[in-house]
């Protein structure tokens, strides 16, 4: 009897399991029919995902094409990386800026902290330690404080118009001085000298190669094969590390130097110290015994670096697209200068106080951020929990690129987008339209630029006094021809218009002696 019970125990027992079976296997295909799926997509390969179809130079491009066939939300697998593409300004606010609290985590760098550049809170993960260098940098850059800044922004634009005509050749170079000048005076307090100054000098050295080595390449290979970083002198690939070295020095002597400079002002009772983001911290950390002194120092070092990081090559960039377009827009350029002419006349420079009657400029000001974009992907995000958005997962750890450049070339929004028309932000009673880039241009969320109040002036100021001033043309050769080029740019973290021929002169008579007037002025 005892096999027949065997026998009847096999088969309800085999009934049992199946029937288990059959519910977890139904369970499992109710949730994959009921769970939501990743965001559509190009097909990936093995192992490589999509990598091979994204174009390397100008990812952008790809991303917005993805963007017409899938919809806003791209899903693309990048090796071993998740990334979803955000292609619409709409999507970009509804997670990143309403989900903040989501959205606000930045993706693991290999390259940062080799290279000295974790010293950027741009590039931090989102926690305590970022939330004290924003709250900081906040302080010094928020809309209300930044109003402080704005003479020395007129102020440093005169300069770079001075420099610009006795030294049109090195156009890029004036630019990257201006915005240098300008971040030096409000985080440093220190009047940089309009040129070879030593403080200037030591961003340039660390900046130049430093922020070439942030391509994604680069911290694929060092994700990949860390012990690149490892390898003794003598063996070969061994200058990666070399390099890295390097490059921390020198990001750690930018920034020291200019911190040193301010505790040395402030020890040396004769000296008068200019107020700035760190003498006024340094001074606050003095009479606020709760605060950490060495934590809270490194923390104000951090935040300092980051603003001269931040600002280098964006507002300089932006002012060579500027320029680039007056060549190629002389129109436009006419157009802005009859505007100032007829405000504020050829006896005086704008100031400010113009801004407000002058509402073409600020249309040519928006145009310049939109028509080319110095930060096509802005910075990318990413996810720190799972979410469902439209019906759409977006797990944990995805890379969230927001695609500013198909923002920038919607032809609904913008019709003849990739042709430069200052109009489009103009209405028909001659004001400014409610329709700002600066609303994408700057990133959304948490994590949204917050110099943006400071470089929208240092830009204007900037555009301003060069159409009050200067005549921009192209250039004309040793016959007197117009040398024609075809316009290219720079890839890396800011996209900038390489350098190009250009003619760039004293409008007038009026405008070279107004010129004249403030390299002999006293500031
Ligand atoms: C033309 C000028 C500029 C443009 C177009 C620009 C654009 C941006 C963008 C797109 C981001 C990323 C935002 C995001 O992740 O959503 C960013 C971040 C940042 N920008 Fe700017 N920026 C400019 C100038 C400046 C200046 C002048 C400063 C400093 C005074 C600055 C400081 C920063 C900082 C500190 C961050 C990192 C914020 C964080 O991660 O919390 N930027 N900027």
């Amino acid at each position: 009897m005892a096999p027949a019970v065997d026998g009847h125990f096999a088969i309800i027992a085999g009934i049992s399991l199946s029937f288990v079976a059959v519910k977890v296997l139904g369970r499992f295909i109710t949730k994959r029919q009921n769970s939501p799926s990743l965001p559509p997509g190009p097909v990936p390969l093995p192992l490589l995902g999509n990598v091979l179809s994204i174009d390397a130079q100008e990812p952008w491009l790809t991303y917005t094409e993805w963007g017409a066939a899938y919809g806003d939300l791209v899903f693309v697998q990048i090796i071993d990386e998740k990334m979803v593409v955000v292609n619409s300004q709409h999507t970009a606010e509804a997670l990143l800026d309403k989900r903040s609290r989501i959205y606000s985590d930045r993706p693991y760098l290999a390259t940062l902290e080799p290279y000295g550049l974790s010293i950027n809170f741009g590039f931090m993960g989102y926690g305590d330690e970022w939330r004290l260098c924003r709250r900081l940098f906040h302080q010094t850059f928020r809309s209300e404080s930044a109003v402080k800044f704005l003479p020395i922004q007129i102020r440093r634009a005169h300069e770079m118009v001075n420099n610009l005509v006795n030294d049109p050749q090195h156009y890029h170079d004036h630019f990257a001085t201006f915005s240098l000048s300008v971040v030096m005076s409000t985080v440093y307090g220190h009047d940089a000298s309009a040129r070879d100054d030593p403080l200037v000098q030591n961003v340039v050295k660390a900046l130049i190669p430093g922020l070439a080595v942030l391509t994604p390449e680069r911290a694929l290979m060092l994700k990949t094969f860390p012990f690149l970083l490892k390898l003794p002198d003598w063996c070969w690939g061994s200058s990666i590390k070399r390099t890295a070295q390097s490059s921390t020095e020198r990001i750690n002597e930018m920034a020291n130097a200019p911190f040193r400079y301010v505790q040395q002002h402030m020890a040396d009772s004769s000296i008068l110290v200019r107020s700035s983001m760190v003498a006024e911290n340094l001074r606050r950390m003095e009479t606020q015994e709760e605060v950490s002194n060495p934590a809270f120092e490194s923390t104000l070092k951090k935040a300092a670096t980051t603003a001269t990081m931040g600002s280098y090559e964006t507002t300089s960039a932006i002012l060579m697209v500027f320029v680039l377009a007056m060549v190629l827009y002389p129109d436009v350029q006419k157009r802005a200068q009859a505007e100032i002419d007829s405000v504020v006349g050829r006896e005086r420079l704008p100031t400010f106080e113009d801004r407000a009657s002058l509402p073409y400029i600020d249309a040519l000001v928006r145009e310049t951020f939109r028509w080319q974009p110095i930060g096509p992907l802005g910075i990318p995000h990413a996810t720190s929990s799972d979410d469902i958005y439209e019906g759409y997962f977006i797990p944990k750890g995805t890379i969230i690129t927001y695609n500013t450049w198909s923002i920038t070339r919607d032809e609904k929004r913008y019709p003849d987008a990739s042709r430069f028309i200052p109009e489009r932000f103009i209405d028909v009673d001659g004001a400014l339209t409610g329709d700002d880039p600066a609303q994408y241009t700057f990133g959304f969320g948490r994590r949204a630029c917050p110099g943006r109040y400071t470089a929208d002036a240092s830009v204007w100021s900037a555009i301003v006094t060069m159409l009050a001033t200067l005549d921009i043309s192209s250039a004309k050769d040793d016959q007197g021809k117009l040398i024609s080029f075809t316009p290219t740019f720079t890839t890396g973290v800011v996209r900038c218009p390489a350098i190009f021929p250009c003619s760039i002169s004293a409008r007038s008579r009026t405008h070279s002696d107004l010129v004249d007037c403030w390299q002999t002025a006293e500031f």
